[in-house]
């Protein structure tokens, strides 16, 4: 029976329920953009963490840029594009590959994986001829993180010029073995937003023409940095951002110079994982990463049956 399903199918059902199921794209963040760069490691991250990535050269990496929702012909200026996503493969010298899976909401709406559910399925139930107050309008009373999350975005002029945010906890790990709980950050050379009503004049898919369009000009450079936790921050609350005087570290330059060809084929095969990590970077107590890990690769057996 439906409600026996493990919360992670649970999810991806309720994903499908508001955004309808489109065959071949992802249940969420279904339309996106791929590109390739490279990463360089800065001489400070190899004292947080032994990974690879951090204490060899530079390695390739592959970036998925997406707007929200599982909607694939949505345009790129609606507010329902908001959080944008940036999913990058870090490809390692040893052949794997570790990702991150990250977006432009600063915390997260919800604390759990049940409350998105709760949520996706309060939006299913509250169409135009719902009852007041609306289920959703019920939820967001209960859920203040929900309204506050979202005062954090806002639709960019260009999926360069946006910061990303990794929400979820993980552990770096050093030579020394010394734990340190750290949240990702990609931070652009400038964050650039639009107002609403100029993101409602833009083409539908402006967004993901204007990358490739500027990747012809020149490359595009992110700082890849870790916001380090203090005795007492919560490492499973997504929705609890950490005070913003948390020390920075830069763990290296993210430069994106080339689009894919065929990126509309390509982002079919690409699966990201939030914990597809390498040694020297773990999980943290946040049991939201473990079941995204499940609903990520429920969707992507959806889109590739
Ligand atoms: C319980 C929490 C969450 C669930 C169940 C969930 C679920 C999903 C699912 C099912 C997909 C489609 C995956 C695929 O088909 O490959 C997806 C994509 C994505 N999600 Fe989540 N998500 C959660 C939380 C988050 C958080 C916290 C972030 C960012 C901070 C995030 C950012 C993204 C991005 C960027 C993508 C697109 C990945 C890509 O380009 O392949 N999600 N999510």
């Amino acid at each position: 029976r439906a409600q026996d399903a493990p919360v992670e199918e649970q999810v991806v059902n309720a994903m499908n329920k508001v955004f309808g199921v489109h065959a071949g794209f992802r249940a969420n963040h279904a339309k996106g953009v791929v590109v390739e760069g490279k990463f360089k490691p800065s001489a400070e991250a190899a004292g947080l963490s032994r990974a690879s990535l951090f204490s060899g050269g530079e390695i390739p990496v592959t970036v998925r840029f997406s707007d929200s929702t599982g909607v694939p012909n949505l345009p790129d200026g609606s507010g329902d594009a908001n959080p944008h996503g940036m999913a990058v493969k870090f490809h390692l010298a040893d052949g794997s590959d570790m990702d991150i899976v990250i977006n432009s909401l600063k915390f997260f709406p919800v604390s759990t994986a049940a409350e998105l559910r709760d949520l996706f399925l309060a939006i299913a139930d509250s169409g135009p001829d719902a009852a007041k107050p609306t289920k959703l309008e019920q939820f967001i009373g209960s859920h203040p993180s929900v309204p506050a999350a979202l005062g954090t975005i806002a639709t960019p002029d260009s999926f360069a010029d946006e910061a990303y945010f990794g929400v979820n906890a993980f552990v770096l790990v050093n030579k020394a073995g010394e734990k340190q709980a750290i949240r990702w950050q990609m931070l652009p050379e400038k964050v650039v937003h639009l107002d609403k009503a100029d993101a409602d004049k833009r083409a539908p898919d402006f967004l993901m023409a204007e990358l490739p369009a500027r990747l012809k000009q020149g490359p595009v450079t992110f700082r890849f940095k870790a916001q380090l936790a203090a005795a007492g921050d919560s490492t499973s609350d997504p929705a609890k951002p950490w005070p913003d005087d948390r020390k920075l570290v830069e763990l290296g330059v993210l430069t994106i110079d080339k689009a894919v060809a065929d990126s509309d084929a390509v982002q079919k095969t690409l699966l990201f994982l939030p914990g597809q990590l390498t040694d020297g970077v773990e999980q943290s107590d946040d049991p939201m990463i473990d079941i995204r890990n499940g609903a990520y690769a429920i969707s992507f057996s959806r889109r590739n049956p």
